[in-house]
C-alpha cells in the first residue's frame, strides 16, 4: 500500500463487502482521501449533502475498514472546500515559519575553528546570495550543524527580502516528490516550485545518488537557476567526490562553487555551546559540570544538546540539583545510545519473525492479517530506532512501500507506547533481545 489513495482504495473496496454498489456509487463518488495526520484519515467532498449524508450513516463503516487495515482505531474527517482549501495554505506557511525562527540563526551558531569557514561562506552567501559562491555546499558528519547554517542562510535573506522565494528540501523527499508529481501528472507544478526559487536549499544532496530520474529533473533545476543567478545551497554528508553514484555533471556543478566541511567542535567550541544550550534553556550549569559535559561528550552537536536536554528533564522530573551524578546519568545514557550495536534490517527481521511465527516474506509483503501488520509496523519502527536507515530505504525493505506508509508505520508504534506499558514493555524487550544478539 503506498499511499493514502491506496489506503482509501482499500477501504472501498471492504466496504463493498457490506454495502451495495449503488450505495457506493451514489454516495461515495465524490469523496477523495487527502491525508493520514497521526490517527485522523483525512478526506474531502465537495458536495455538502453527500457529506452529511455520509458522516451520519457511514462513519462507522469506514473507521471499521480502517481498523481492519491498520489494527488501530482512527478518526476520520471529512473536509469541505473550505476547510481543504485551509489545510492545502498552512502547509507552505509551516516551511517558512522554520526560516524566520529564531532558534537556527547565525547568532545561535557557535563558532569554532571545526566550522568556521562553514560559517563564514554562509554569511557571505547571506549577504550577497548568487555572487561569491554558488552553489554553496557544505558537508560533514550527522549533527554538526550543516542544516542549522542553511536555515540561517534562509533567515537573511527572508530578513533583508521578505518576498524572496526559499525553497528548501530534503534529498530523500526530492525523490518521493518526483514520484508523487509523476503519479499524479504534476511534475510541471513541481517544476515550477523549484525553478522560480531566489534560494534553493537541498540537506543532504547525497540522497539524489544513484537515483536517476530525480538526477535528470535536479540537473535541470540546477542549471535554470544558475543561469539566472539565483544562490543553490546544498548540504551533504561527505564531499562530491564521494558521491560514487552521482553523474559525472551533477558532480562537477557541485563542485563550480565552494566545498567547505564541518568537523567536529574541538573543547572550547563544544565548551561554548553547553554553555549556550543550557542558558537558552534557561539552566544554569556550574562551570565544573559544563566542562565536564565537553570532555566527554566529543562526537557531535546532537549529542552535547541530548545531554543538556536529558539534564533538564531528570532536573524536572525529579527536582534534584545539576549534581556530577545527574550530569554522569545523562552522559551515559548519551554515549550508550551513541555506542550502540547497530544490528542490520535482516537480523531485525529474523527476529521479529521468530518472536511472531510469521514468515519474513509475509512480514515484508501486503498481507493485512492482523498480526502481520503488527510485526511490520514493530519490524519498521526498529530498524528505524536501530539503524541509520532513511524511511525510504525502509520502505525498500517492506515490497518497496514510499517513506509515508513507512512514517505513519512508526508513528502508530510511538502512539501505542505511548498509551500502553504492557505494549511498550513488550517492544522494549524485542530490542533488548536483538541487541544481545551482537
Ligand atoms: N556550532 C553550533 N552552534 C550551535 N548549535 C549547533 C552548532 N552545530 C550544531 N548545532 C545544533 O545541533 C543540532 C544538530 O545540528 P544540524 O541539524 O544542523 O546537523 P546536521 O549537520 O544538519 O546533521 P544531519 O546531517 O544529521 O541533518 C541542531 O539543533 C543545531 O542547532
Amino acid at each position: 500500500m503506498n499511499s493514502v489513495a491506496d489506503v482509501w482504495d482499500n477501504v472501498l473496496s471492504q466496504l463493498k463487502g457490506e454495502l451495495s454498489e449503488t450505495t457506493i456509487a451514489t454516495w461515495f463518488d465524490e469523496l477523495e482521501a487527502v491525508d493520514i495526520q497521526g490517527n485522523t484519515f483525512l478526506l474531502h467532498c465537495s458536495n455538502d449533502f453527500k457529506k452529511g449524508y455520509i458522516e451520519s450513516l457511514f462513519m462507522k463503516n469506514i473507521k471499521a475498514s480502517l481498523h481492519d487495515i491498520f489494527s488501530t482505531d482512527f478518526e476520520v474527517k471529512i473536509l469541505d472546500d473550505l476547510d481543504y482549501a485551509e489545510l492545502n495554505n498552512v502547509r507552505p506557511n509551516r516551511q517558512s515559519e522554520r526560516f524566520t525562527s529564531a532558534e537556527f540563526t547565525f547568532e545561535t551558531f557557535v563558532v569554532g575553528p571545526s566550522n568556521k569557514l562553514a560559517y563564514a561562506a554562509s554569511v557571505s552567501v547571506a549577504e550577497h546570495p548568487a555572487q561569491n559562491y554558488n552553489p554553496l555546499l557544505i558537508y560533514g558528519d550527522s549533527g554538526l550543524g550543516k542544516t542549522h547554517l542553511i536555515y540561517a542562510i534562509a533567515n537573511v535573506i527572508r530578513r533583508n527580502d521578505p518576498r524572496s522565494k526559499i525553497a528548501y528540501v530534503k534529498g530523500d523527499d526530492l525523490t518521493n516528490e518526483l514520484v508523487d508529481a509523476i503519479r499524479e501528472g504534476k511534475t510541471a507544478e513541481m517544476r515550477e516550485k523549484y525553478r522560480q526559487a531566489d534560494l534553493l536549499l537541498v540537506d543532504d544532496v547525497q540522497f539524489i545518488a544513484g537515483k536517476k530520474q530525480t538526477q535528470e529533473e535536479f540537473f535541470h533545476t540546477f542549471n535554470t537557476l544558475y543561469e539566472s543567478g539565483r544562490q543553490i545551497v546544498l548540504t551533504s554528508d561527505r564531499p562530491p567526490s564521494e558521491m560514487t553514484q552521482l553523474e559525472d555533471r551533477l558532480r562537477t556543478r557541485f563542485e563550480w562553487g565552494l566545498l567547505v566541511d564541518v568537523a567536529p567542535p574541538d573543547f572550547e567550541t563544544r565548551l561554548a555551546i553547553v554553555k549556550n544550550k543550557a542558558a537558552l534553556l534557561g539552566m544554569e550549569l556550574p562551570d565544573k559540570i559544563s566542562a565536564y559535559i565537553a570532555e566527554n561528550v566529543t562526537a557531535n552537536v546532537r549529542q552535547l544538546e541530548g545531554t543538556i536536554n536529558k539534564i533538564l528533564a531528570y532536573k524536572d522530573l525529579l527536582g534534584n540539583d545539576t549534581d556530577e551524578e545527574t550530569v554522569t546519568r545523562a552522559i551515559q545514557d548519551m554515549l550508550r545510545r551513541s555506542n550502540e550495536y547497530v544490528p542490520t534490517p535482516e537480523a531485525i527481521l529474523e527476529y521479529i519473525s521468530k518472536y511472531y511465527s510469521l514468515d519474513e516474506s509475509v512480514i515484508r509483503g501486503q498481507q493485512r492479517v492482523r498480526d502481520a501488520v503488527s510485526a511490520r509496523q514493530i519490524a519498521m519502527y526498529l530498524i528505524r530506532s536501530m539503524t541509520n536507515l532513511s524511511l525510504d530505504e525502509i520502505g525498500k525493505v517492506f515490497d518497496n512501500r514510499d517513506h509515508s506508509t513507512v512514517l505513519y508505520s512508526i508513528q502508530q508504534i510511538e502512539k501505542k507506547m505511548k498509551k500502553d506499558a504492557s505494549f511498550a514493555e513488550m517492544v522494549k524487550e524485542i530490542k533488548t533481545n536483538i541487541n544481545s544478539k551482537r
